[in-house]
């Protein structure tokens, strides 16, 4: 069959984007009301909830990042400004599932057939924040299936949901604790298998969905279910600022913005480009960081120390700690990138045993990677 197929993928020229071509598409969204987003890199403080969300931009297979915290403290500002900085990816153009046009083994329907035919034509553009709604139903979550169409159409009575948009991108779960069962659970068979499949009536439907989870809640409305909380790799935790100046800056920014959107983004824009490029160099350094033996056995012990369930924590931190050293520029781990990732991967991972409060502590950590335990 294959060797019928007889057209070839097309590209869609793209000119290289100049920063004033940048700035004139940010000033045509702020005209046509479209939503402008605020620049992350305009974000007083929070080092920890941005570092653990551009790790996994950098690096999608650390496997997300659960943002706990206060109303307020630019959780849900942070994560949407991200867009903003995430390297273009190649998409099929059309392809409601953002088929990757160089991974054939993983086109949807529509894709392959458009390969056989020799339609099929590439389109480049930002990685997507696709927000999850807590209130969102099951058909819109994982898509729809029109069993009587179905029958007569195959596939094409599938109508396409939120997991098919946020493959090869982000998806945004505010609130992520208040979310329905069935959500979770589409959520955690997604993250299984990095596939959505819909079953109705005999018929099942299935497309990849291959997507960087980031949640984001506030604790006391809730605890998250322990399946999913295993599954997001990182945890961070956010609360307000108490430094009086930062504090002004922020209020000083945010007015900076809303007064003059255009004029705020044209004065962040080096600081967004430095944060792009720094991101872009950090994932073509990723791949020659490697772990020592000696690294593997610090994470470990560090696991070992702190008592987690299963190896799921070794293979988190060691993913984040690499990711980290590519972010600073090395190819070489220091103890200090594994300490960094054990801080956003143990907390939410420790056994607690009935009627024990077992503290996180960074002391004990530094201790272990010390060899002081
Ligand atoms: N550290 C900060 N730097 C810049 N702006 C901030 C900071 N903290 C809060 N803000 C501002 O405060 C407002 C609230 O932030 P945001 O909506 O992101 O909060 P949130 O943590 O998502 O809370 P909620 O769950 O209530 O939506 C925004 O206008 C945001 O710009």
């Amino acid at each position: 069959m294959s060797s019928s197929i007889t057209g070839t993928i097309k590209e869609v020229p793209k000119t290289a984007e100049a920063p004033s071509q940048y700035l004139e598409d940010i000033a045509r969204k702020a005209t046509r009301t479209e939503r402008v987003l605020y620049p992350i890199s305009a974000i007083v403080g929070q080092e920890k909830m941005l570092r653990a969300l551009i790790l996994n931009t950098i690096n999608p297979s650390i496997g997300g990042v659960l943002i706990r915290g206060q109303k307020g403290t630019a959780k849900s500002t942070a994560v949407r400004g991200l867009a903003e900085v995430l390297p273009e990816i190649e998409v099929v153009e059309g392809c409601k599932f953002n088929c990757d046009p160089k991974d054939p083994d993983k086109f949807c329907w529509e894709c392959t057939e458009k390969k056989r035919k020799g339609t099929l034509n590439v389109n480049k553009r930002q990685t997507k924040v696709v927000d999850l709604p807590v209130g969102a139903t099951e058909d819109r979550v994982v898509g729809s299936l029109d069993i009587e169409k179905a029958v007569r159409q195959g596939v094409q009575a599938f109508d396409p949901g939120i997991l098919a948009q946020a493959n090869r991108g982000i998806l945004y779960v505010d609130e992520i604790n208040l979310l329905d069962d069935f959500v979770v659970d589409a959520l955690l068979d997604a993250a299984a298998m990095n596939v959505n499949t819909v079953e109705r009536e005999g018929v099942s439907v299935s497309h990849p969905a291959n997507f960087i989870i980031v949640g984001s809640m506030n604790p006391e409305e809730g605890e998250l279910r322990p399946q999913l909380l295993d599954r997001i790799a990182l945890q961070v935790e956010v609360t307000g600022i108490y430094d009086v100046e930062q504090r002004i800056e922020i209020v000083e920014r945010r007015n900076g913005f809303n007064d003059d959107p255009k004029q705020f983004i044209r004065d962040y824009e080096a600081e967004q480009e430095k944060l792009r490029s720094k991101i872009v160099k950090a994932m073509q350094l990723l791949p020659r960081v490697s772990s020592t033996r000696e690294n593997l056995r610090t994470i470990a012990e560090i696991c070992i120390a702190f008592n987690v369930d299963g190896h799921r924590a070794d293979i988190m931190i060691e993913r984040a700690a690499r990711t980290n050293a590519a972010y600073e520029g090395r190819e070489r781990i220091t103890n200090d990138d594994i300490i960094e990732a054990s801080e956003m991967v143990l907390p939410h991972r420790m056994r607690k045993k009935p009627f024990e409060e077992e503290e996180f502590s960074v002391d004990q950590l530094r201790a272990v990677v010390d060899g002081n335990i």
